[in-house]
């Protein structure tokens, strides 16, 4: 039994304690050895939600061992003709495509470093989807009613708005494009960022963060106002940020023309924390901000999802001061893209440049204080469970992979504990003052 399997063993023991080690060790098998899935797998035929013949949990030992090879064939059968199933998440892609990589050195062009160290890893393989339209959204209206978003045109005032475009154009000259390796393999970001912090984080070390600019805080300020304003009649969840939104950091991307882009994803968790909200600011050349549904995730939350599916995409232009605000839980349900174009208009300003500005909350309580390592030391990323039983629940899973591009790290967040755990430290900090 290899070092791996021993240990996701160990991690499923303590996932479930009572549970019979066989039945385990089967699931383990039966998932590749990837914890998620075994869980899932186990939970399944312990619940019985397999029909009592499929289920493995009645077998004596040489008809496990035809039911495993039985099974392990299916699912490889099921995986080709169906790469985009349900039961497929972004955990289970990573391991995919570490195998994939192997096979299939044409993957290489797919590669796309803003969904692997700025943004979750998105799938590397190409994948069968059912035909897609699209909507084009204009109207506040429609798009509250269709997305868990908000456009507001026109937010800064015109010459905030302007003199923000030209000091981040200026600055955008020293953006970088994201470079790193995924499984061997040189991956670089379609279009340049920086990360920006607030002037009340000082205090706090990070690396090679800028300081919001005065213009910044201002807009950060009026933002913020908005987004405050619009929650006093929105529902406010248990996880997400209590009492006001109060935005501390910021990505700022730079779209230099037509091409650059950034590719599906949905926004890290890691130091946001559950539900975030993110507002984002649009300056210089209107690109189109397109959303869609993650693939058969069960719906728990607003209305707009109840009439979206994940084969229709969103598509809303965003013009020069606009803002749109991506309300919870827009980063757990939703994926958004701004894709490249053919054609865009120039603007007076910025030529066919576009800065856009994403604030965002940093919270105390998703710090990497907080944050577990991996066992090959990397910081583990905060994701959502995406279907199936366990949505709403959030896991700890490494996203750098370690030195064989593999990882299976893999811990639940428990979010009252977090909490607890926070508070004591809160008190024991004002003791000391
Ligand atoms: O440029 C945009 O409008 C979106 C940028 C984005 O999605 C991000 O920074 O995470
Ligand atoms: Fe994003």
């Amino acid at each position: 039994m290899s070092g791996t399997f021993e240990e996701s063993l160990q991690k499923l023991k303590q996932l479930f304690p009572d549970a019979k080690e066989q039945s385990l060790i089967v699931a383990l098998k039966l998932s590749n050895v990837q914890i998620e899935k075994a869980s899932n797998i186990y939970l399944e035929q312990k619940e019985g939600r397999i029909n009592k013949n499929k289920s493995f949990l009645h077998l004596k030992q040489p008809k496990l061992d035809s039911f495993i090879k039985k099974k392990q064939a299916e699912n490889e059968n099921s995986e080709k003709i169906d790469s985009g199933s349900s039961k497929k998440r972004k955990f289970d892609e990573l391991n995919e495509a570490a195998v994939n990589k192997q096979n299939n050195s044409s993957n290489k062009k797919l590669l796309n470093l803003q969904e692997v160290l700025k943004w979750p890893l998105k799938s590397l393989t190409v994948k069968k989807r059912t035909q897609t339209q699209t909507l084009y959204l204009y109207r506040q209206e429609d798009i509250s009613a269709r997305t868990p978003c908000m456009l507001i045109h026109n937010v800064l005032p015109k010459e905030l708005a302007n003199s923000l475009l030209r000091i981040m154009l200026k600055e955008s000259e020293t953006f970088t494009r994201n470079q790193g390796f995924l499984f061997g393999n040189l991956v670089t970001s379609p279009h340049t960022s920086q990360y920006y912090i607030s002037n009340e984080m000082k205090t706090r070390s990070s690396n090679n963060a800028r300081y919001f600019p005065p213009e910044m805080e201002q807009a950060k300020t009026i933002i913020m106002n908005i987004v405050n304003e619009q929650r006093k009649e929105r529902k406010i969840y248990e996880y997400e940020v209590q009492g006001d939104w109060s935005p501390n950091i910021a990505a700022v991307n730079c779209y230099a023309n037509s091409k650059e882009a950034v590719n599906w994803h949905s926004d890290r968790l890691t130091h946001l924390g559950p539900l975030p909200i993110i507002g984002s600011l649009s300056l210089g050349v209107p690109r189109q901000f397109r959303l869609r549904r993650f693939g058969n995730g069960e719906s728990n939350s607003t209305n707009a999802t109840q009439k979206t599916s994940p084969s229709t995409i969103y598509s809303i232009p965003l013009e020069h001061n606009s803002l749109i605000i991506m309300w919870p839980p827009c980063q757990e349900l939703w994926k958004h893209e701004v894709c490249p174009q053919n054609s865009i208009d120039k603007h007076p300003i910025a030529g066919f440049k576009r800065i856009n500005i994403t604030f965002r909350q940093f919270r105390d309580e998703y710090g990497s204080e907080m944050t577990p390592i991996c066992h090959h030391g990397e910081l583990c990323m905060l994701k959502p469970v995406f279907n199936g039983r366990n949505v709403g629940r959030y896991f700890y899973s490494c996203n750098a992979g370690g030195p064989e591009g593999k990882c299976d790290f893999f811990e639940w967040l428990n979010i009252d504990k977090r909490k607890e755990e926070v508070e004591k430290l809160r008190m024991l900090e004002t003791k000391d003052k």
